[in-house]
């Protein structure tokens, strides 16, 4: 039995997710008891800073240092928080929060998930205007460039004010092994949701999507499990909701909005032409395109068809349906029996009842309905990622990130 804290801040960006839970086991005996979990908004002034940073402006060194030590401390704060009441921790794994997410591959990871190849450019494309060998994916990936993903709250800061040793900085090591560093929470998903006889998707629905696909507890079934991120999962909508508010909503809670409206297929099969939703796994992706310019160009898209507000919310809502279930229907082997949602978005009313008329007969649940808390799994996932760590087993793995090996994730603050 181990206390161990799990602490990340999501691409939504709204708050550090902390859960405190006890660990015993390690693969398929692995147990986890959530003896506390909670969300801590981020101060609105932190918020802003952190979500300009991810729309891609520019800041001096001195800035992200600032940035940084901002982050580490609210960090340090909320683990130190979680423990009231509890007999105290003996390990952290602190996720902290992605500013800048780069897949691997040529130009910068465009084909994949950084800037994307432009409407205008795929057009150019199609008319002849720009040669290339592969006509979907002009920017196909060279072997040899390396992704690059930026977490800030730097360990050493958490471990020093709380006392208590700390994994962090998860993702580069997979990374430097040639994968996405992205998604790591498959395996935990495999050793906690699998099942002897049913194959389940464990669908996150965060800023970002993204899913592990579990078959049933047989055979070699873990050099089985699959995993990558679907597309936009709350990013869009987030950013919608808050340009039709002025800034007075961030969310449309339980999908209330959108779901006075109706969504406009033709926009729908348009916007599925993003070479991202094509892009055979393993991939990921982040803010870096379906950020804020990504919303603008769905603006102007939908500006010839005069969508009410609740319409466009409905849409923008759709994409993110139908693009997880086009992800599934493309690149899984075989479609799962049951779907399990987990983050922000399984809180989505509306989009839930849409995900479960898309996937027809396949139940569409949440993780709470199999005992794994749908709102602090991330957190839960980057706690036993560290309590790995410290036993020295690998946490990554490389059918869903795409690395070349099993690598022990996170480096160790004491
Ligand atoms: N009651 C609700 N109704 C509708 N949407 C909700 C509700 N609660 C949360 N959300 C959505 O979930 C989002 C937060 O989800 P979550 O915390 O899982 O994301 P994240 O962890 O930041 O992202 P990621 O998993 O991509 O890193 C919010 O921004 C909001 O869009
Ligand atoms: C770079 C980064 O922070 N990616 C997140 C993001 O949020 C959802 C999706 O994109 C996911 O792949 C990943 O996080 C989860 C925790 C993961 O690594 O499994």
């Amino acid at each position: 039995m181990t206390y161990v804290i799990g602490l990340i801040s999501g691409t939504s960006v709204d708050g550090i997710d902390a859960a405190l839970v006890d660990i015993s086991g390690t693969d398929l005996d692995l147990k986890i008891e959530l003896l506390a979990g909670k969300t801590y908004p981020y101060p609105a002034e932190l918020r802003e800073r952190i979500l300009a940073v991810c729309a891609g402006e520019s800041i001096s060194m001195a800035e992200l240092a600032e940035l940084d030590d901002a982050i580490a401390l609210a960090f340090a704060n909320n683990a130190q928080n979680i423990q009231n009441g509890h007999k105290p921790a003996s390990l952290i794994g602190s996720h902290g929060q992605t500013v800048y997410h780069r897949p691997p591959g040529g130009e910068g990871g465009r084909g994949r998930g950084g800037e994307g190849e432009t409407r205008e450019t795929r057009e150019t494309r199609k008319q002849g205007g720009i040669s290339s060998s592969s006509p979907r994916f002009p920017h196909s990936p060279t072997p040899h460039s390396l992704g690059y993903s930026l977490q800030l709250g730097r360990g050493a800061v958490i471990a020093h004010v709380t006392g208590i040793t700390t994994i962090s900085n998860f993702r580069a090591a997979d990374i430097a092994a040639g994968g996405q560093g992205a998604p790591l929470v498959p395996r935990v998903d495999a050793y906690l949701l699998s099942h002897p006889q049913e194959g389940r998707c464990i669908q996150n629905i965060g800023g970002i999507g993204n899913v592990a696909y579990i078959p049933p507890r047989r055979d070699n079934w873990l050099e089985k499990i699959l995993g990558w991120d679907t597309g936009p999962g709350n990013s869009l909508l987030d950013l919608a909701v808050h340009h039709l508010t002025a800034g007075a909503k961030t969310y449309d809670e339980n999908g209330d909005w959108a779901a006075s409206g109706t969504p406009c297929h033709p926009l729908i099969e348009q916007w599925l032409n993003q070479d991202y939703f094509h892009l055979p796994p393993p991939k990921s992706t982040g803010r870096e395109l379906f950020g804020v310019a990504y919303l603008h160009q769905c603006l102007k898209d939908a500006e010839i068809y005069q969508l009410s507000s609740a319409d466009l919310l409905a849409t923008i809502t759709e994409l993110t349906a139908v693009s997880i279930v086009h992800n599934y229907r493309t690149f899984l082997p075989q479609m799962p029996q049951k779907v399990f949602l987990c983050g922000g978005g399984s809180r989505n009313l509306y989009l839930k009842r849409r995900l479960q008329i898309l996937l027809q007969s396949i139940p569409v649940l949440t993780t709470d309905e199999v005992g794994l808390s749908a709102d602090f799994k991330e957190a839960i996932a980057f706690a036993v990622l560290a309590y790995w760590r410290n036993l020295g087993i690998p946490g990554n793995l490389p059918t869903a990130t795409g690395a070349s090996q099993e690598v022990l994730l996170g480096e160790i603050n004491r």
